[in-house]
């Protein structure tokens, strides 16, 4: 049997020292920010420690390969392989000991996080709900344990935005230099959301740490694009057969990929620019884009597309009447969409949308639907109706996901 992929695949060049912390480490991180690190011209001092959510599979298949894997690029004729040399551990979620002690290192200079929407717990207005049981229990927790630094024992915190900052509590003990928080997640203003929510958590912790947050933690806001279904059973052995390559932990994405980022790293960060990511002043149209005009688009296909038979985006696509709910949805979300050219990328969507080998399941699209609805589709009934229209595709997508419109949004009935 052939070997397992491993550094030795890449030329046996030492691996680049660890300098990034990832958390949600699944099939998005590896084809989009591991791939812009792996390419960025300064690769080589830039290294990655991902940590997933919560489960081991993912980290145990990489750390048998020590961290390289494939990266499928899936055309609509034909694969591009690359092997992926950017993330230097891979390691389990429940590891909150290693977790913290790698966002506490003085090296780490960066934390991203692709850990789904959901996993933000946001309140439908933006904040943190600090009613929530388990950001209460998170709470209490990191002001228990807020002397602790680095121990094998320290406890778990349930949420995301708990477990950062356990980990920024260890970095402020130790005084280390600021760190750049980067959101990776289809959230409208992924920076400010995650800042502000960070800052209300540390308040509720201890004066001290609400103090040295803005000054210790910089969070960047992003619009990432690269559609990246779920890895299916069988890849591997597509994989091996096309490249010679075993690889228990490959990925499969589509040609076209994107990253815009607004913010300060201020202990640094890859030259991401030189591998196609866009560095800007103000993010908010570009984000504003790519949630409704994409995200939307695919929310709307899994709400309307499953009760028709379709299990794919480009077989739902290709159902004139979900293909017509799209593009009307699309024809009120653009007339807000000022000044970012939304009709090239909705022809360039199209495209995207069609490429059949791109296997791209409405059920993984479906999950957590009641924050997507709200976060993509609600806005733009919202601004029709304030603009006396009737909203008629946005309100149609709401309602085909059997969700209450006064769950997704009250402002929505208000507006009725
Ligand atoms: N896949 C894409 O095409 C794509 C594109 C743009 C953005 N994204 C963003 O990336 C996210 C992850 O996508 P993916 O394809 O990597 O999914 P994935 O299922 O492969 O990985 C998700 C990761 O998030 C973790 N996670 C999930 N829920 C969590 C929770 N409640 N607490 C902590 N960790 C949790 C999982 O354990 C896993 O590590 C998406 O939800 C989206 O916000 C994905
Ligand atoms: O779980 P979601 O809806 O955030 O993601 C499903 C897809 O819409 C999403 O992953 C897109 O493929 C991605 O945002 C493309 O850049």
């Amino acid at each position: 049997m052939k070997p397992l992929l491993s550094r030795t695949t890449l030329g046996d060049r030492p691996a680049p020292p660890e300098r990034i912390v990832h958390l949600g480490l699944g099939a998005f991180h590896r084809a989009h920010q591991a791939w812009y690190t792996t390419r960025a011209a300064d690769a080589d001092q830039w290294g990655i420690a991902a940590f997933t959510g919560r489960s081991r599979t993912l980290a145990d298949r990489l750390t048998a390969q020590q961290g390289v894997y494939t990266l499928v690029e899936r055309g609509p004729d034909g694969d591009r392989h690359e092997t992926i040399g950017s993330i230097v551990r891979a390691l389990p979620g429940s590891d909150t000991g290693a977790f913290v002690e790698a966002v506490a290192r003085p090296e780490t200079a960066i934390l991203t996080l692709t850990v789904t929407e959901a996993a933000y717990r946001l309140a439908p207005g933006g904040g943190p709900d600090l009613t929530d049981p388990a950001i209460a229990a998170d709470i209490a927790l990191i002001k228990t344990f807020a002397g602790v630094r680095v121990q094998s024992t320290v406890p778990t915190p349930a949420t995301v935005l708990g477990r950062t900052l356990l980990a920024l509590e260890a970095r402020r003990r130790i005084a280390a230099p600021a760190l750049a928080i980067v959101p990776c997640d289809n959230l409208a203003a992924n920076g400010e959301a995650v800042r502000n929510a960070l800052q209300t958590l540390a308040g509720q912790v201890s004066p001290a740490l609400r103090d040295w947050l803005p000054t210790g933690v910089s969070v960047v806001s992003t619009s990432v694009d690269r559609i990246t279904p779920r890895v299916t059973a069988g890849e591997s052995t597509r994989v091996l057969a096309a490249t010679g390559h075993r690889d228990e932990a490959p990925v499969v994405t589509e040609p076209f990929a994107d990253w815009v980022l607004c913010g300060d790293f201020p202990s640094g960060r890859p030259a991401w620019e030189s591998a196609g990511a866009r560095f800007v002043d103000e993010i908010g149209a570009w984000e504003t884009r790519k949630l409704w005009l994409l995200n939307g688009a695919h929310s709307l296909l899994a709400v309307t597309g499953r009760p028709r038979g379709h299990t794919t985006v480009a077989q739902a696509f290709a159902d004139p009447a979900c293909r017509a709910a799209v593009e009307a949805l699309w024809d009120e979300a653009a007339r807000h969409l000022p000044g970012v050219q939304p009709d090239d990328y909705r022809k360039a969507l199209a495209e995207r949308f069609t490429n059949p080998r791109i296997e791209h399941h409405l059920a993984q699209i479906a999950e957590d639907m009641l924050t997507k609805l709200r976060l993509r589709i609600a806005p733009v009934a919202l601004l029709e109706r304030r603009a006396g229209r009737p909203a008629t595709a946005s309100l149609a997508a709401l309602t085909a996901s059997g969700i209450p419109l006064s769950d997704i949004d009250p402002r929505l009935e208000e507006t009725q």
